[in-house]
């Protein structure tokens, strides 16, 4: 707790692009080109829109928040609302120190992206030191507090980078790293209203509010005050059990794995996590979800169930996904031929249940 004081206001300081340490651009690049100059005007101080998303917001300086993305239209659940490709991927393994790796991928990218790059927000600088004195310890901070997670390893993504976080019911969009495509995409988990701020998640919310803050708080430096975190004490209870609960249902359903539960009861188990989640309004992780259970009905025989599941999953990963994602057309599959699956009848034939819910 003592931490926040300290790191917010250096955030908020730092945030404003005109006391970004002067040397740190000096240092990082080669004077940016004056066609760049011109782009970065005409994309009114954001980074540019690739393939044709990006019109559904737009970015804009939040009270206590730094900047953060704002709707500029409705935006119908499912919808594609960023794809963008990465300024740079760090590897999971690395041979040299990070500040000197991050420095040097930044050599490699285009004056507009290194901008682009050096504008993001950052956290976590170490106390007493001059950011101007320290460019490659500015670079490593913003990479710390912007990368998201691409493939095997971890990359920077500026224009996503801008999501701010909401916990359990707050957030509203959800991102994926996409192989085939190499890129992030970014798609809309419920309908977002125009003014709306969009949303992410930067962590598992299924646990307490005491316990997200205490992780937001060390990890991003902020204390979260999404509108699940400013709920009244009593309503923050009642989300909080329901969260609890989701969770541990979440560890019984795992059982079926070992063998140590029924598939019925594995079954029964998800939709109770479905009917919690509908109630507490946590709509992410639905297409696994209905995806597993398909995978437990296959295992048992149960063709009906399976197909039922499976037509859930595809509702839920084509909002989360997208309807081209890799995983919808293999839970289109097993919805079309539950008994080709390679799971089929390894447990024994059971009738397990079907989904007790069929809205989106
Ligand atoms: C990935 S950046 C998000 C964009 C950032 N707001 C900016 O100005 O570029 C992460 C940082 O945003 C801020 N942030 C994100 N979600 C927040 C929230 N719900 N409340 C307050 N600050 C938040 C925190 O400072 C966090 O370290």
């Amino acid at each position: 707790m003592l931490y926040i004081p300290l790191l917010v206001p250096l955030r908020l300081m730092l945030s404003k692009k005109n006391r970004r340490p002067q040397s740190l651009r000096l240092f990082l690049f080669a004077i940016p080109t004056a066609i760049a100059a011109v782009a970065y005007f005409f994309s009114n101080g954001s980074y540019p829109v690739e393939h044709g998303t990006g019109d559904s917001f737009h970015v804009a300086d939040l009270p206590g928040r730094g900047k953060g993305l704002i709707a500029t239209r409705e935006i119908k659940q499912g919808e594609l609302v960023i794809q963008e490709s990465p300024l740079f991927i760090v590897p999971p393994s690395i041979t040299e120190s990070p500040t000197a790796l991050i420095s040097r991928l930044l050599y490699k990218v285009g004056p507009l992206e290194r901008d682009a790059f050096l504008n993001l927000s950052y956290v976590h600088f170490p106390e007493g030191m001059d950011p101007e004195a320290h460019p490659e310890e500015v670079a490593l901070a913003i990479f710390q507090t912007n990368a998201v997670a691409a493939g095997d390893g971890v990359g920077i993504f500026p224009r996503m980078a801008r999501l701010n976080h909401g916990c359990s019911s707050a957030f509203n969009v959800v991102y994926t790293w996409r192989q085939r495509e190499q890129a992030l995409f970014v798609h809309a988990l419920k309908n977002i209203a125009k003014g709306e701020e969009l949303l992410t998640t930067y962590t598992d919310t299924k646990r307490t509010r005491k316990d997200r803050r205490e992780f937001l708080s060390q990890r991003y430096g902020f204390q979260c005050a999404c509108a699940v975190c400013s709920l009244d004490d009593a309503a923050s209870e009642a989300s909080d059990r329901r969260l609890t609960a989701i969770s541990r249902y979440y560890g019984h359903m795992a059982l079926w794995g070992s063998n140590a539960i029924s598939g019925i009861e594995a079954v029964s188990t998800i939709n109770k996590i479905w009917k919690l989640e509908d109630e507490e309004g946590y709509w992410s992780e639905r297409g696994r979800l209905a995806a597993d259970a398909a995978w437990i009905a296959v295992s048992h025989s149960d063709a009906s169930a399976a197909r039922s599941w499976a037509e859930l999953a595809i509702e839920w990963y084509t909002y989360e996904l997208g309807a081209d994602s890799e995983l919808v057309m293999e839970v289109r599959n097993t919805a079309e031929h539950p008994e080709g699956q390679r799971a089929w009848g390894t447990r024994e034939p059971l009738t397990v249940g079907a989904p007790l819910t069929t809205t989106g």
